[in-house]
């Protein structure tokens, strides 16, 4: 089939590359040349693993390409994908503008049947609006074409992105019970059936549904973080081990082990806009949402709980002190920054009169830029990127790590007392044995779990 995928990010790429990889003829369009020029370079803009190994493999064999163009895009496509980014506004509100003008831009120049997919997330009602937009364009031309828009939102996980997209747990189906949205799902079931060959993955359900679908997800998500990190400051009070108590919940198939892990916080481009977004939406429709504000509240404050315990540990101006900072990305295996823990704590420390010394295996070029955004120019000279973790440890006066890479999962601890000028471990990830590093002589600081003193 022919598809259209607008907005080359970190969902459009990868729905691009893997409908190609399945056999589909997949145009991929941007606004921002730069990255359509890497691209078409055979380069690809963002770290996301194997996904360079589809879009290569497609890309010789014809079946993805990558343009500036609108109106090629607009052509190629008897489906369009608008995957676009729906960052927060203002009032923490999704911004549609990036999805209007998407739309706006294909009812400008179709000419024939479309199906109009909204891949990004987006609030309930948005396909309407798409819909309107549209129709808007058509009229304003004169033109009478037949179009659907179908709501089917992304659940795809970052680091694991072209796995999830090939793999999926389910795929959400919003159409409109019209001769349009009827000709519409014929179109996306056949499109999406090579992924149902062993089970029936497909929901439908009303449009509307459907965009709450996803808002739903991550809500939920983002709740069982919040409570298991608030449960975890408890159990630190009262001598419990949350890792203890996670096993311990999570055996029960009722709660499940997914999701329960704490730590410095959820971030990522998704958890944080969307319950933010979700909240917004309650309040335009009259219906505070207690439980998603607590949630937020939570996590922001729990962003903040390392740079806490190393204040307690050190006093409240770190001047003369140098700190090594493990993982800087928002999970493992991306090298996305957005809403990164370690945008807070890096920043905490050097406001505090830090050094720190940071490494991270893949998102450094990344963190340069939105760091050089987030510090003042004087903070930036107390920050130093470092080319491996013992680089950075070496010297420093404690360790802080924010990111669970598998790497960072086996720990020399007696090479590291060596680089480390005190043995101090602040881990906003759990990822180590408590007695073992006591055995060690370090001072071993956690989220949740009991403090063993040296
Ligand atoms: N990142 C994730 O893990 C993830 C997972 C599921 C859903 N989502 C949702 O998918 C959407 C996209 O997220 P992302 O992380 O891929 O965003 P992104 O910022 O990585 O990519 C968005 C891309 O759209 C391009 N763009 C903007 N306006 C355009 C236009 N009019 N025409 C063509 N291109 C345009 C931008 O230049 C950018 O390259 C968001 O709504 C997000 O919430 C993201
Ligand atoms: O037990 C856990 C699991 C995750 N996290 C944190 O939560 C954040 C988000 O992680 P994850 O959900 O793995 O990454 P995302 O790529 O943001 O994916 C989420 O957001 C996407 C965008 O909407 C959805 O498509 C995915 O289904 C949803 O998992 C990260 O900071 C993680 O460190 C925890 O703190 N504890």
């Amino acid at each position: 089939m022919k598809i259209t995928i607008i907005g080359t990010g970190y969902v459009g790429l990868v729905t691009g590359a893997c409908l190609a990889e399945i056999g589909n003829d997949v145009l991929c369009l941007d606004v921002d040349a730069r990255k359509i020029a890497i691209l078409e370079a055979g380069g690809v803009p963002i770290h996301e693993p194997g996904l360079e190994g589809v879009i290569a493999r497609n890309r010789h064999a014809g079946r993805i390409r990558f343009t500036t163009d609108i109106e090629a895009a607009v052509a190629h496509g008897d489906i369009q994908f608008i995957a676009v980014g729906t960052p927060p506004d203002e009032d923490g509100s999704a911004d549609l503008q990036y999805v209007l003008a998407a739309a706006r831009n294909i009812g400008r120049t179709m000419s024939d049947f479309k199906v109009v997919v909204d891949k990004s997330t987006v609030p309930v009602g948005t396909a309407a609006r798409v819909r309107d937009a549209i129709a808007a364009e058509l009229r304003a031309r004169g033109a009478d074409v037949p179009f659907s828009v179908v709501s089917n939102p992304e659940f795809l996980k970052e680091g694991a992105a072209v796995e999830d997209f090939m793999r999926p747990d389910r795929i959400v189906l919003g159409c409109d019970d019209d001769a349009n949205g009827r000709r519409a799902l014929a179109l996306m079931k056949q499109l999406y059936s090579p992924f149902n060959r062993n089970h029936e993955r497909t929901m439908l359900m009303d449009v509307r549904s459907a965009e709450f679908t996803k808002y739903a997800a991550n809500a939920m998500l983002a709740t069982r973080i919040s409570f298991m990190n608030e449960l975890a400051n408890l159990a630190e009070r009262v001598g419990a081990d949350i890792e203890a108590v996670r096993r311990g919940i999570g055996s029960d198939p009722r709660i499940g082990y997914s999701f329960l892990y704490a730590g410095c916080g959820y971030g990522g481009s998704c958890f944080p806009k969307d319950v933010q977004a979700l909240v917004r939406t309650g309040d335009e429709h009259g219906h505070r949402l207690q439980i998603l504000r607590a949630v937020e509240a939570v996590n922001d404050a729990q962003k903040q709980v390392l740079a806490q315990k190393i204040t307690a540990h050190f006093g409240e101006r770190l001047d003369d002190l140098s700190f090594a900072v493990w993982g800087l990305a928002f999970k493992p295996e991306t090298d996305d920054m957005r809403e990164a823990p370690s945008r807070v704590l890096v920043r905490a420390l050097l406001q505090r009169g830090a050094r720190v010394r940071a490494f991270d295996p893949v998102a450094v070029d990344e963190a340069r830029r939105v760091f050089a955004l987030d510090l003042t120019q004087e903070e930036s000279a107390r920050l130093d990127f470092c080319d491996s973790r013992e680089a950075a440890a070496d010297g420093a006066d404690a360790l802080v790590v924010l990111t669970e890479w598998k790497a960072f999962k086996s720990l020399d601890a007696a090479d590291l007392k060596e680089r480390l000028r005190r043995p101090v471990i602040f881990d906003g990830r759990n990822l180590y044995d408590p007695a073992v590093l006591a055995r060690e002589g370090f001072d071993y600081f956690t989220i949740g779990r009991t403090h063993v003193d040296a």
